[in-house]
């Protein structure tokens, strides 16, 4: 086997992956023959050949925030959401991804309302299920920019969604620009949600801020996603380290979308290995493929070519990974595939 299909033959858990940054140009080519073709305005012409953000880009994190406006304006119709959907999702499987965790943002926009914003996700989800082999499920995401009222109301329907459908809903996130809002203002509506039942992942020291990423840790979330500024080595301090050490909340990583937005410098001093070798779990995750211009499986090859994994430890990476998808009732099912991909190869 090459070592490219090797990559996509291993079974994969995407487990950070925002619907809107994840769409593909081909998914963004689609969308606009949509709007053409039923009369909607398109709005992306002048911007379209900015959507992405690649190695040598001169846009940094704070710049990546207005490039996901671009994605929003072709995906503000319940049609148009849910054709979005289905073909990232075909995407994911095609990239042999066998889970998904995908995540996003309810938002109103003048054809529909936060409700139907997640009630299309859910269904479009359902719909794929049925010709699809890969599992997907829902994390409803939380803007760090709401307003505190938006923030409760997404967390209310996110906990009501749960109820209606908790084969499809299983967590809450906080993400959005990390310089923008104060995270304990959002703790009431996570903590809601929390004892609820829904699982809790939060962008977590994206940029350097060790008093939130305490507070952070301190609230104990299922995982978090990125970790950088954790380490002192990254911009954390001894207390912020210790604490992510002693409590090994597992990291979701994203190696490309951290170097190309200038998180870390380059792939070799990416903060994977500190985590590796620290053993705090991690999950290899995309962030945003399409802004990114990258993969589950090319995020996988980079991670072994930069820190020289062998195959038995890129197997049990992703044997690993299953560990902490949120939907405790499919663990066993992922779990099985990885152990008979890493029987059938030998590995
Ligand atoms: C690069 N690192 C990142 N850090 C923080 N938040 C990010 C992000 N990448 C994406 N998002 C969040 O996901 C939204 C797009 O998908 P959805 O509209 O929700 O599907 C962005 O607007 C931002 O809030």
């Amino acid at each position: 086997m090459d070592s490219e299909t090797f990559f996509v033959d291993l079974p994969k858990v995407e487990l950070h992956a925002h619907l809107n940054g994840s769409l593909s140009p081909a998914t963004m080519l689609q969308l606009k023959r949509y709007h053409a073709d039923s009369g909607l305005e398109d709005k992306t012409n002048a911007f379209f050949d900015e959507f992405q953000i690649g190695a040598g880009d001169s846009r940094n994190l704070t710049d990546c925030f207005q490039v996901f406006s671009i994605a929003h304006s072709l995906t503000s119709t319940p049609e148009t959401l849910a054709l979005a959907t289905s073909l990232t999702l075909q995407e994911f499987q095609d990239d042999g991804c066998c889970y998904l965790e995908l995540r996003s943002t309810p938002r109103d926009t003048p054809q529909m309302s936060k409700l139907q914003y997640i009630e299309t996700l859910v269904q479009a989800i359902q719909k794929s299920s049925l010709h699809l082999t890969m599992i997907t499920r829902l994390i409803v995401s939380i803007n760090r920019r709401s307003p505190l009222e938006e923030a409760e109301q997404i967390a209310d329907l996110a906990i009501e969604y749960y109820k209606k459908y908790p084969d499809v809903i299983v967590g809450i996130e906080l993400s959005g620009d990390p310089m923008a809002g104060v995270f304990q203002e959002f703790v009431p509506a996570l903590s809601k949600a929390k004892e609820a039942g829904l699982k809790v992942t939060l962008h977590c020291g994206e940029v350097c801020n060790p008093e939130e990423v305490m507070a952070m840790l301190k609230f104990k979330p299922d995982r978090i996603g990125h970790g950088i500024c954790i380490h002192p080595k990254y911009g954390g301090t001894e207390e912020t380290w210790s604490t992510l050490c002693k409590l090994k909340i597992p990291v979701e990583v994203c190696l490309t979308s951290n170097v190309n937005t200038k998180s870390v410098p380059d792939y070799d001093s990416h903060h994977f290995k500190l985590l590796y070798d620290a053993e705090i779990p991690v999950i290899i995750c995309t962030d945003d493929k399409g802004v990114f211009a990258t993969s589950l499986s090319r995020e996988y090859q980079i991670c072994v070519n930069t820190f020289s994994l062998t195959s038995y430890q890129t197997a049990r990476l992703a044997l690993n990974a299953c560990q902490y998808v949120f939907a405790d009732n499919v663990r066993k099912t992922l779990n099985d595939k990885l152990l008979n991909f890493i029987d059938k190869n030998s590995l």
